[in-house]
C-alpha cells in the first residue's frame, strides 16, 4: 500500500477552539493520521482550494513516514503571538507567555491603527525596552497605507523588529521596504507563491518567514531556505504538537537561526492532541527539541475529535480529493 493509502487507513479529524479569534478561526480543524515513523498532520486553511492544499499533505505524509532526524540544536528561541486582542489582554498573554519577542497582529480591520498602537504600546509595556516587537499585517495594506501605518508603530512600539508581509505583492513589498526604516519579512510571498525565491531576487524582504506545510515539507523548506539567501523565522500553521514538530524539525535543522521562531502557537488554542508532558509548548521563551516524535494521547485524541458527521465528512472529501490530484 502507498503511504497514501496507509494515511487514508487511519485518520482522525479534529477540532480544538482558539482562546481568542485569531486569522479568522474560532477553532483550527485539521486531519491527524498516523504513518511508518509517526504522525503527519494535514490541515490547510479551509478556504485553501485543492491545488494549494497538496503541498500540506506532501508535508504530512513526509512527517508520518520519515524517521526524526538528529538536529543542529537542542533548542529554538521562540516569540509569543499576540492575536489582535485588547491592550490589557495583549499585556497578560506576553508576561504568561515568558518569551522576550513578541509577535502582534495589527490590520485586522480597515480602521485598526488606533487598536494596532494600543496594543503594541501594552506589549512594549509587558516586554520591556529589551524585548523585541514584530507586527503581521497578513497583506491587508496598500504601499502608502504601509509606510503611514509602519512609521506610526514603529514609533508606538519603541520600535520594531521587523514587519511581517505589509502588503500583498512581492513589488509591494519592495516598495515599502525603500521608504521605511524597519525590516520587511515575506510570509504570503513564499508559502502562497509559484515561486518562493522571487522575494529575494526582489530585494523584498530582509527576513523570509518558512512554514513547513504550505511548502511541502521540511526537505523542500531547507531547499527554499537555502536558495532564499535570508535569515529564516519559522513558524507553524497553529495546528497541534504535530504540525508544531515540523516547524521545530526545521527550526533545529537550519545552519543558522538568529531569530526566535513562530512555534509557540499552543498558546492560542484550548488544547492539544498530544499530552502535557509531551505538547510542544515554550519555556522562558525556548522550545526544548523534542527527542523523538510528539505521539497524540488517545483520551485527547477523543476528546477533540470532530463529532460533527458532516464536517467531519467535508475534511474526508478534501483529503480524499487532495490525494487523487498528489498521485495526479
Ligand atoms: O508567527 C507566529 O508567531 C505564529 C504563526 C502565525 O502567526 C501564523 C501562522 C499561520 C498563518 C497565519 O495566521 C499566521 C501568519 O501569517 O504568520
Ligand atoms: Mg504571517
Amino acid at each position: 500500500m502507498t503511504s497514501i493509502e496507509v494515511a487514508l487507513q487511519n485518520v482522525v479529524v479534529y477540532s480544538i477552539p482558539m482562546r481568542s479569534r485569531f486569522r479568522g478561526i474560532a477553532a483550527r480543524e485539521g486531519i491527524l493520521f498516523e504513518g511508518e515513523h509517526g504522525w503527519g498532520e494535514f490541515c490547510p486553511f479551509i478556504e485553501y482550494d485543492d491545488n494549494e492544499s497538496i503541498g500540506w499533505l506532501q508535508a504530512a505524509l513526509e512527517q508520518a513516514n520519515t524517521p526524526w532526524p538528529t538536529f543542529e540544536r537542542s533548542r529554538v528561541p521562540v516569540n509569543c503571538t499576540v492575536p489582535a486582542v485588547a491592550p490589557d489582554k495583549a499585556h497578560q498573554i506576553v508576561l504568561d507567555s515568558g518569551c522576550k519577542t513578541a509577535k502582534v497582529k495589527v490590520a485586522d480591520h480597515p480602521d485598526a491603527l488606533g487598536e494596532d498602537i494600543a496594543r503594541v504600546e501594552a506589549v512594549r509595556d509587558a516586554l520591556g525596552p529589551g524585548g523585541a516587537i514584530r507586527i503581521d499585517a497578513n497583506c491587508l495594506w496598500d504601499v502608502d497605507t504601509a509606510v503611514r501605518n509602519i512609521k506610526q508603530i514603529d514609533a508606538a512600539a519603541g520600535g520594531l523588529e521587523y514587519v511581517e508581509q505589509p502588503c500583498t505583492t512581492v513589488e509591494e513589498l519592495a516598495a515599502v521596504r525603500r521608504r521605511v526604516d524597519v525590516m520587511i519579512a515575506a510570509d504570503e510571498s513564499i508559502r502562497r507563491a509559484e515561486d518562493p525565491l522571487k522575494v529575494a531576487l526582489a530585494g523584498a524582504a530582509d527576513v523570509a518567514i518558512i512554514k513547513p506545510p504550505p511548502l511541502g515539507g521540511l526537505k523542500r523548506s531547507l531547499e527554499v531556505a537555502e536558495a532564499a539567501g535570508l535569515p529564516c523565522v519559522v513558524t507553524s500553521t497553529l495546528g497541534t504538537s504535530i504540525d508544531v514538530a515540523a516547524g521545530v524539525a526545521l527550526a533545529a535543522s537550519l545552519p543558522e537561526l538568529d531569530f526566535a521562531c513562530g512555534l509557540n502557537t499552543l498558546a492560542l488554542l484550548t488544547g492539544d492532541v498530544v499530552g502535557d508532558g509531551t505538547s510542544i509548548r515554550a519555556s522562558d521563551g525556548f522550545i526544548e527539541v523534542p527527542t523523538e516524535q510528539p505521539v497524540p494521547d488517545l483520551r485527547l485524541l477523543e476528546e477533540f475529535r470532530q463529532k460533527d458527521p458532516a464536517r467531519t465528512e467535508w475534511w474526508m472529501d478534501r483529503l480524499r480529493r487532495v490525494s487523487e490530484a498528489l498521485r495526479g
